[in-house]
């Protein structure tokens, strides 16, 4: 099946840079939020994003006009009836993405392909309570989408070959890199990055380090891009404390229990960059660490 037009659901930094990524690779993209204010935001951040590939020479000037021109957006999740393959990017939360496909479903063509680019929760499950799940799928982006290489492809127990074969197809368009992965819950990349992420926590938490020891000791000792506090912010406390509590349920070992110190921040709205703080406080010039 040719993809043309590809609905985004759920406008957050993974929805933003899907469709920046989509619609520089001439797909034609409809993005669509709870809030006209999250669509607004993620426009004006597809621009800035796009605008600083221009400014280092990755993107011509006249793309980045063809591309911001391919993107448009709705508030009306009924919308995306006419488009070709769906991803859902919303917030990492079982109950909200079943919503959004129970009331998304009437509206589409048979042979649209659904997807969601949930971090963890199981691809069976969520096309189990759709009309198709043969023409369901995981595809899972990394954040930052322009920047990063890999797009996890996970197939459900149904999921057919002419569906994978298609998203694959997309992925190869987009110049990026699949991996297949089974549907076991975070599947490869968060299986193994998120119980990294909460003994990092732990670490903290037990006092072992402090938040910027902690940083310092996996950029310069084990030459990670970012410590592992800082991608935490950077990903978001909550979709992290969401993924450990979906290997803590689906894997029932006492190994994935999320660390009290991580539900402790999202309690207190405390979920990273995307409120401005988290393990560092980024409200000033320079971020500043909040233990
Ligand atoms: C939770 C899940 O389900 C799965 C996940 O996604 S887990 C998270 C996976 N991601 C990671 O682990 C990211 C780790 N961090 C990194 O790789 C790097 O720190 C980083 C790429 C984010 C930033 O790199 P940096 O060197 O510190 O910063 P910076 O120089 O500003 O950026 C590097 C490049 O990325 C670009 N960039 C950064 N963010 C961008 C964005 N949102 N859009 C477009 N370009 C962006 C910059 O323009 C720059 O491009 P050039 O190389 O052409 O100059
Ligand atoms: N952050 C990351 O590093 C990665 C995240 N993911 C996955 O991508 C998905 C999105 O994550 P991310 O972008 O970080 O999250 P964000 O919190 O940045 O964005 C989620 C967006 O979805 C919106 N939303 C919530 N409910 C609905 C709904 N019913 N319909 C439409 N939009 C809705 C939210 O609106 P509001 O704020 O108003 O609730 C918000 O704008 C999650 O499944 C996450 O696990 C995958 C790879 C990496």
């Amino acid at each position: 099946m040719s993809i043309q037009t590809i609905g985004v659901i759920g406008a957050g930094q993974m929805g933003n840079g899907i469709a920046h990524v989509m619609a520089l690779a001439e797909y034609n993209v409809l993005l669509t939020d709870v809030s006209q204010a999250a669509l607004d935001a993620a426009i004006e951040g597809i621009a800035g994003n796009l605008e600083r590939q221009v400014s280092r020479g990755k993107v011509a000037e006249a793309d980045m006009g063809a591309a911001l021109g391919r993107i448009n957006t709705t508030l009306a999740l009924s919308d995306l009836g006419a488009t070709d393959l769906v991803i859902e990017a919303a917030t990492e939360r079982e109950s909200v993405k079943q919503a959004i496909f129970e009331d998304l479903q009437p509206h589409l063509q048979p042979q649209t392909i659904l997807t969601s680019n949930t971090s963890s929760i199981s691809i069976t499950r969520l096309a189990s309570r759709t009309d198709r799940p043969e023409r369901f799928m995981g595809f899972h982006f990394m954040n930052p989408v322009p920047v990063m290489q890999l797009v996890e492809l996970i197939r459900g127990i149904a999921t057919d070959q002419p569906t994978y074969d298609a998203c694959r197809a997309v992925v190869d368009k987009l110049g990026k890199t699949a991996a297949s992965a089974e549907d076991f819950p975070g599947f490869i990349v968060n299986r193994i990055l998120m119980p990294m992420i909460n003994e990092a926590v732990y670490t903290l938490y037990e006092g072992v380090g402090n938040v910027r020891s902690i940083d310092q000791s996996m950029k310069l000792g084990a030459n990670h891009p970012m410590g592992p506090l800082e991608l935490a912010d950077f990903i978001g406390l909550d979709t992290c404390l969401a993924i450990m509590n979906v290997l803590h349920d689906g894997l029932a070992d006492t190994k994935y229990r999320p660390c009290p110190l991580l539900t402790k921040y999202v309690e207190a709205g405390w979920l990273g960059r995307k409120t401005q703080r988290g393990f560092y406080d980024y409200r000033g010039d320079e971020p500043v660490p909040t233990r």
